[in-house]
């Protein structure tokens, strides 16, 4: 879409459940970062697809690594996370957003990831005491791609985080290049973190022919899933998975946007959205990463609405039903349940 969405959709009170930090990076803020490294060469071109584009999800992989070139010290982590990302998803009418992000080492900047982990609590805490009107809660990411060892150290460093960072830290992540690493290799850093409590959100099916990773990684099973584009099995997936994910009820994150400019699916109609919202599943529309994919939640709340022919009433609904899908606790759903209530007059005058 690229473009501005209605007043409808902005004005809207929405949860942003699947935002990596790194995707979310949007223009202006790589702007910022190019002026600080001018040294690393890097044009926008680079780091952002842009309207009518599409890219092998390989490609898209590629423009994470630029912009991890670019965000790779504590004050850029703070200054992408407070001054920009979290900011924006505020001024979308975004009430309440988990972020995720992959720990990072960086030799060169003497960033550790404990380090990276404790920026981004700062950064959600400098807009708590701000007074911003967004509750921000962290996921840390696993990348698939670095392996057992790797993912039961992050598993590790969750669960300090968990225990240490006043409710910030809610869960685990684990996404990754789709098409590289075992989900298998997983499952023990898995296990270790559904039993010290960490809420679980993973990348699960974003590409096709991974039947046997899926079926192992829904025994968990997760608390939610990122994509499951190819659950169902007129896409190749199979009964099985989907009874799996309707009997534990659990809640799918969609990325129209980025699976269709990531040419995961062929275009927006045929989206897996109208599969999962036909069933009356607890299906809740996400960004995944606004600044790589060039769009934001109102936008893709929009798309939704359009391509699928559902209207303002509905599209309320569906905004409301993802307090359900979150992790914070109960209280918390109770608060922002209000909001809704009080917010909805001003909406549907
Ligand atoms: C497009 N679909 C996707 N599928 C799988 N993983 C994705 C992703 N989009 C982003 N990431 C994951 O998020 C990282 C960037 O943010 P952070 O550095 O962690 O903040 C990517 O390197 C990848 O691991
Ligand atoms: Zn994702």
């Amino acid at each position: 879409m690229d473009g501005e969405a209605e007043l409808f959709y902005r004005q809207l009170p929405k949860v942003e459940l699947h935002a990596h930090l790194n995707g979310s990076v949007s223009v202006r803020t790589i702007d910022r970062l190019i002026g600080r490294k001018p040294h690393l060469n890097i044009q926008h071109s680079m780091t952002a697809i842009g309207k009518g584009q599409r890219r092998t999800l390989d490609e898209c992989f590629q423009v994470f690594k630029v912009i991890h070139q670019l965000v790779d010290t504590e004050e850029d982590i703070l200054m992408v996370s407070a001054d920009h990302v979290i900011r924006e998803f505020a001024a979308d009418s975004v009430k309440y957003l988990e972020l995720r992000s992959t720990p990072r080492e960086e030799k060169n900047t003497g960033l550790t990831k404990k380090g990276y982990i404790e920026t981004v609590i700062r950064a959600i805490q400098l807009c708590k005491d701000e007074g911003l009107d967004i509750d921000v809660r962290f996921l840390v990411a696993i990348d698939r791609r670095n392996g057992t060892q790797v993912a039961m150290e992050t598993v590790a460093l969750a669960e300090q985080f968990l225990l240490s960072s006043d409710g910030l830290v809610v869960g685990l992540d684990l996404s990754g290049d789709p098409t590289v690493g075992n989900g298998k290799a997983l499952l023990p850093a898995l296990e270790r973190a559904k039993n010290c409590g960490l809420k679980m959100s993973l990348h699960l099916s974003e590409v096709q022919s991974q039947l046997e990773e899926t079926d192992l990684l829904l025994n968990l099973p997760p608390n939610r899933i990122g994509h499951g584009t190819f659950l169902h099995p007129e896409v190749g997936g199979s009964q099985n998975l989907v009874d799996k994910v309707l009997k534990n009820s659990i809640p799918l994150e969609l990325c129209l946007t980025s699976n269709v400019k990531g040419q995961t699916v062929p275009s927006y109609s045929q989206h897996h959205f109208k599969y999962w919202y036909q069933l009356g599943h607890p299906s809740v529309i996400c960004t995944d990463d606004k600044g790589v994919f060039s769009t934001d939640l109102s936008q893709e709340y929009q798309l939704a609405a359009s391509t699928f022919g559902l209207s303002h009433a509905a599209m309320w609904k569906l905004s409301q039903q993802a307090i359900d899908c979150i992790f914070a606790p109960e209280t918390v759903k109770q608060q922002l349940r209000q909001k809704w209530t009080d917010l909805q007059p001003q909406l549907f005058q």
